[in-house]
């Protein structure tokens, strides 16, 4: 694997490929990688010809109070696990690289953006698909990989690039998990042991609403109380948002009937933030689906 800093020196690597009509496949990354990041590369690599990592901690999608300073950094451990993992390129700039000039223009995808986690952090996903169109710009992916544990992310990315008709497909992956069910995630590594252990209650949250609505309740806060009724029952978690919500637009749901239904948690443990989020079926659809 060669890691490159440089959007010339890249593009130069690339252009041999592109000119040879090689598929490219780009996984982009803020780095300190887990299993979960390397499912998606596993994907990258069985579905194209040339394979690239980015790892670039991004300070347009950081608010002021946020943990850009502290982000977990290893870049010896990353380049070693890609190389394992059969990426050809990992893009690796300093921030002088990506922006040499404070950046004028924005991607915004204002209405996706701006609730749920953009509520909460204002500018974030503007400066998610900023660099996202950026680093797409740079490298001129086929396809690109992105996890569905970030969901309102992907959803953004996929409608940007249906709006500014950019030419990548985009591949959402499932998320990767912990033995005990918690998802795989670079912020996890800031949880005290205690908070390690009774993050696993994230998990069960799903399994509690997807039993829930499996049995037949289709008032989206019902579910929405019962889930945060289970979450009290581990002192250490403080919700955020519990919301059901559909799973392209993100807008609430009135009922749960025939259409799946995304289940969003923003769970706070100490200081740290966890993500999960599952898509469910109602119980009417399941019949729907054996019929
Ligand atoms: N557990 C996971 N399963 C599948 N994909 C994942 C998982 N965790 C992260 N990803 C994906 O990897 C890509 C890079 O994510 P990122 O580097 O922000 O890692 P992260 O673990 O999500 O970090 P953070 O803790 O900062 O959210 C994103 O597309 C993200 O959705
Ligand atoms: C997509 C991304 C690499 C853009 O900085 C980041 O938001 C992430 O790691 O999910
Ligand atoms: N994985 C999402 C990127 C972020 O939290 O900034």
């Amino acid at each position: 694997m060669r890691t490159i800093s440089t959007i010339a020196d890249l593009r130069e690597a690339l252009a041999e490929h592109r000119r040879a009509g090689r598929s490219i496949g780009l996984v982009p990354t803020m780095g300190y990688l887990h299993v979960g990041h390397m499912e998606l590369v596993r994907r990258a690599r069985s579905e194209n010809d040339v394979v690239v990592a980015s790892i670039f901690v991004n300070p347009l999608q950081f608010g002021a109070n946020e943990d850009l300073g502290k982000y977990p950094r290893d870049l010896a451990r990353d380049q070693a696990l890609l190389t394992d993992g059969g990426v050809d390129f990992l893009f690796a700039p300093d921030v002088s690289d990506m922006y040499p000039r404070p950046m004028e223009t924005v991607v915004d995808v204002p209405k996706l953006g701006s609730e749920l986690e953009g509520a909460v952090r204002p500018g974030h996903f503007a400066g998610v698909a900023t660099v996202v169109t950026k680093l797409f710009n740079i490298v001129q992916p086929d396809r690109a990989y992105f996890g569905e544990k970030d969901f309102q992310q992907l959803q953004i990315i996929r409608r940007m690039v249906e709006d500014l008709a950019q030419p990548v497909t985009v591949i959402g992956v499932p998320t990767v998990r912990e033995e005990d069910g918690l998802a795989c995630s670079s912020r996890n590594v800031y949880l005290t042991t205690q908070e390690r252990r009774a993050a696993a209650i994230v998990p069960k949250a799903l399994d509690e609403a997807e039993r829930l609505i499996a049995s037949g309740v289709t008032e989206p806060a019902e579910v929405e109380k019962r889930v945060l009724e289970f979450l009290a029952g581990e002192p250490l978690a403080r919700p955020e948002v519990v919301a059901l919500r559909d799973p392209e637009t993100l807008e609430p749901v009135s009922e749960i009937e025939e259409k799946p239904v995304l289940l969003l948690l923003f769970v706070r443990f100490g200081t740290t933030k966890l993500l999960d989020n599952r898509v469910l079926a109602p119980k009417s659809a399941r019949f729907a689906k054996v019929a």
